[in-house]
C-alpha cells in the first residue's frame, strides 16, 4: 500500500495525505517522494494552495521513521537523509502559493518541522505537539529550528526548541504556533479557512508569497539550514541519540 495519496480537489487545492497511520505518519523515504511529487504538482497553474494532512485521528506525523532511521549510524549518513528532508521542506517554505498543515493528531519531532514549514497550521483540539528533538540528545534535523526562529518571536521559539515538551493545541495557538483549532470536519474547517484566498487570481497569490520568500533570501536562510543539518548530522552519531532509539525500538519489539 502507498505511503501517501495526492488528490486535486474540485475547490482549486492539492490535498497531500500521509497513509501509514499504524506508524502514525511517520516519515520514510516514501513519504518523501511524496512530498517532492505534491510539490512538484502544486505549481500546476490551477492549483491554489497545498494542504497536508496525516491518515486517521491518532497523528498527523510522529516524524522520521526511526525503524528505518536507525540504521543511519555515522554523521555522514545522517547528513545525507537529513540534508535531503531539509531540502523538500524547503521548497515547501518557499511554494508560491498558500500551504496549510492540517494537524489532525499528534505531531512530534520531525512532524513538527513539517508543520511549520507550512504557511498555516490549524490543529484538532487537544492534541499533543512538540519539538522533542532535544529529548533524544538531537536537535531539529531538517531546517525546523530556523523556520521557527523566522516565525515565532524568538523567546517563544527557543523555549519550545531547549524544552523539547509536548504541548496542547491550545497551548500552541496561545504561542503563535497554531493558526486555528477545530474539533471535528477537518477538511471543510480547512476549506473554509482557504475559501478567500481560493477566490483570488493565482498571480496575486503568487506575488504575496513572494513578499516572504525575498525575505528568506535576503536573510539566508537556505544557508542557515544548511548549518543546522550539519550540527544535526554530528549529534546523530552521539552515543546518546543511538540509545535513545535503541530503547524506542527495544520497547516496540
Ligand atoms: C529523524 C528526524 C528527526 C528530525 O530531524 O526532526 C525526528 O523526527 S526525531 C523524532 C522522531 N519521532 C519520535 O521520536 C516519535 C516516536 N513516537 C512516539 O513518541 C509515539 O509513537 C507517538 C507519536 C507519541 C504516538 O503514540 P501512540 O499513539 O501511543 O502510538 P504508539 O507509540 O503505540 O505507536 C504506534 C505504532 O507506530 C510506531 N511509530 C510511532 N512513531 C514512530 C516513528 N517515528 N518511527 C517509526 N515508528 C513509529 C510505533 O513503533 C508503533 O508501531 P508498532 O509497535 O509496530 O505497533
Amino acid at each position: 500500500m502507498s505511503a501517501y495519496t495526492i488528490e486535486k480537489r474540485e475547490k482549486g487545492y492539492l490535498l497531500f495525505t500521509i497513509t501509514r497511520s499504524e506508524k502514525r505518519n511517520a516519515i520514510n523515504y516514501e513519504v518523501m517522494k511524496g512530498l517532492e511529487e505534491a510539490i512538484n504538482r502544486a505549481s500546476e497553474s490551477d492549483i491554489r494552495a497545498l494542504i497536508i494532512t496525516g491518515e486517521e485521528d491518532h497523528a498527523f506525523c510522529s516524524g522520521g521513521d526511526l525503524s528505518v532511521f536507525h540504521l543511519l549510524h555515522t554523521k555522514e549518513e545522517a547528513y545525507s537523509m537529513l540534508s535531503k528532508m531539509a531540502a523538500i521542506l524547503y521548497s515547501l517554505l518557499t511554494l508560491p502559493i498558500p500551504t496549510v498543515a492540517l494537524i489532525n493528531g499528534t505531531v512530534v519531532g520531525g512532524g513538527c518541522e513539517l508543520a511549520v514549514s507550512c504557511d498555516f497550521r490549524l490543529a484538532r483540539k487537544g492534541i499533543k505537539a512538540g519539538f522533542v528533538q532535544g529529548k533524544q540528545a538531537i536537535t531539529t534535523g531538517w531546517g525546523g529550528g530556523s523556520i521557527l526562529t523566522e516565525k515565532l518571536p524568538t523567546a517563544i521559539a527557543m523555549k519550545l526548541l531547549m524544552e523539547a515538551e509536548l504541548h496542547t493545541a491550545e497551548e500552541l495557538k496561545e504561542a503563535g504556533f497554531i493558526d486555528g483549532l477545530f474539533e471535528k470536519e477537518a477538511i471543510q474547517v480547512c476549506e473554509a479557512y482557504l475559501e478567500k484566498m481560493l477566490e483570488k487570481d493565482l498571480s496575486v497569490l503568487q506575488s504575496y508569497k513572494r513578499l516572504w520568500i525575498r525575505k528568506w533570501e535576503e536573510n539566508k536562510l537556505r544557508e542557515r539550514i544548511e548549518e543546522e543539518v550539519k550540527n544535526c548530522a554530528l549529534l546523530w552519531e552521539s552515543d546518546a541519540h543511538h540509545d535513545y532509539v535503541k530503547t524506542f525500538m527495544k520497547k516496540r519489539l
